[in-house]
């Protein structure tokens, strides 16, 4: 059969292509539109009945909600430009009107703006190095030399380092904990790095948590697979990938086999040990894969308070036996969000949960709510990435190398915004040999205005309020 003649056919009854993309997430979307651009014939093969991996844009009690990563930002330059490019309209969250943080005995009711101060000097003081060592903050290890000295550092560790009074580490420690699953789990290097990608201040650390793609994060997903129409297999998921010298053959757990000369495998790294690979992963990947990237404690809840009603953000320290790190309503007539990484708290007792929230807000009173729960997902094994103390240094650049004829993909991976919706298209560009953004490319990327960005005033807490 010629190869016309074989173009002819329904291409969706293909066994053989150019590229095999494993895993229609942002960063597996992005590789094959890429591919698409350049001709390719590519299958993607997608485990889950839907696209988007940890983006989940959802419908609950008739509010839209996102189940995994939801914010957006013009410092992520990969993902503005794609917002940009398609011209898929962003909505700026209103931000709270009361802050309850966390004071010694208990939590105290504070104006957003005295949070945001108080937060601001601890979290500068807690990144002062950040910005010396990532001079070029796209290329993590542009000072290895620098970096160095902190690699092997957790999050901990520096709080140790700064031995600031107990009323003030607890401002921090929400962060530092929900970051890196906990604090000592979390590498300093990785959150350093999204400090510096920040431009080095709090009002843009913070300030990246505003943004969110209005039509939800799957408008970026549907509007790429629009332009590349790819064959695109959903309910696949991958069991073997096993290379010869001129091909590669993919099995799904259905038994399905396909061929390509080159695959993308553009599945979260913890998962790379469910699939059989043939030969088996370098030992860097393996160890990757085997310890985790991805943090594994966090899930993330959407609940339907009956009280309050108003916007509010809470945060809690770790280890105080306070499950959620960071709650919050940011919008009016929206349900709360809320994060928690505490092992021992069973956010499916909904008693527990209500109890939790009362802790903070006495009098709270919890109506409905749904947990997102990606550590358990076997096609996630964790939510987003973020690498633990020296990892950075021994393991980034060689995850990015491929394994003879196939090729990693993935956030988890990335070079820039590590952990981020940016992280995974920057790699999906990266992955297809498409030029990712840096300097004054991310730069101009990053000053499109094709879609209209409501204004807010970052000098209050999170970065909110309009003007
Ligand atoms: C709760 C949560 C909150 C977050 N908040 C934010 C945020 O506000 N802003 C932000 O920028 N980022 C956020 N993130 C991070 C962001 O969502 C991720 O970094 C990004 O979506 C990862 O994209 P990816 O393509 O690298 O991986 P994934 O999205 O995980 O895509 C991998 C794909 O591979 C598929 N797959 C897995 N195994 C197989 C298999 N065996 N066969 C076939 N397919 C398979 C999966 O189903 C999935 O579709 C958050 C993440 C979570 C979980």
């Amino acid at each position: 059969v010629t190869e016309a003649a074989e173009d002819a056919q329904d291409p969706n009854l293909r066994r053989d292509f150019d590229v095999i993309v494993v895993g229609a997430g942002l960063a597996g979307v992005t590789a094959t539109r890429e591919l698409r651009a350049k001709g390719k014939r590519v299958l993607l093969l997608e485990a889950r009945d839907r696209v988007g991996g940890r983006t989940w844009t959802d419908t609950w009690n008739g509010h839209m909600i996102e189940r995994g990563g939801t914010w957006v930002d013009r410092l992520q330059p990969h993902v503005w430009r794609e917002l940009n490019r398609y011209e898929l309209p962003i909505m700026a969250d209103v931000g709270p009107a009361r802050a309850f943080m966390p004071t010694l005995t208990g939590f105290q009711e504070l104006d957003p703006s005295v949070a945001y101060v108080r937060q601001n000097a601890l979290f500068t003081k807690f990144f002062e190095d950040s910005t010396r060592i990532y001079p070029e903050p796209f290329n993590p290890l542009k000072r290895r030399d620098l970096v160095a000295r902190f690699d092997g550092f957790s999050m901990r560790d520096r709080l140790d380092q700064m031995a600031l009074r107990p009323e003030d580490e607890i401002l921090l420690t929400s962060w530092t904990s929900l970051y890196g699953g906990t604090s000592k789990r979390g590498a300093l290097t990785h959150i350093q790095q999204w400090w510096a990608l920040s431009g080095g201040t709090f009002e843009a650390f913070h300030g990246v948590n505003t943004y969110r793609p209005a039509r939800g994060t799957v408008s970026i997903l549907n509007a790429m697979l629009a332009e590349s129409k790819p064959v695109l297999k959903l309910n696949s998921p991958v069991k073997s990938v096993v290379q010869n010298a001129n091909k590669v053959t993919v099995t799904t757990r259905a038994g399905e086999a396909f061929t390509a000369p080159e695959v993308i495998m553009a599945v979260p790294v913890n998962v790379w040990r469910t699939i059989s690979f043939s030969p088996a992963l370098p030992a860097a990947h393996r160890e990757a894969t085997n310890v985790g990237m991805g943090v594994t404690e966090e899930r993330k809840l959407w609940i339907d308070l009956a009280n309050p009603k108003d916007r509010f953000v809470a945060e809690s320290p770790e280890g105080r036996g306070d499950p959620f790190c960071f709650m919050g309503r940011f919008n009016d007539g929206d349900p709360v969000v809320a994060f928690t990484v505490d092992t021992t708290f069973d956010e499916t007792d909904g008693n527990e949960v209500e109890r939790a929230i009362r802790k903070i807000i006495p009098g709270a009173e919890v109506r409905d709510y749904v947990v997102t729960n990606f550590p358990k997902d076997p096609f996630a094994l964790g939510t987003g990435g973020y690498r633990q103390p020296n990892q950075l240094i021994r393991l980034h650049a060689k995850l990015q190398q491929p394994h003879g004829r196939i090729k990693f993909a993935g956030s988890d991976i990335a070079n820039g915004w590590n952990g981020y919706i940016d992280g995974a298209i920057e790699d999906g560009l990266r992955v297809a040999g498409s030029p990712t953004l840096s300097g004054p490319a991310a730069a101009a990327a990053s000053a499109e205005e094709r879609i209209v960005v409501p204004m807010v005033n970052r000098e209050l807490y999170r970065g909110l309020g309009r003007r």
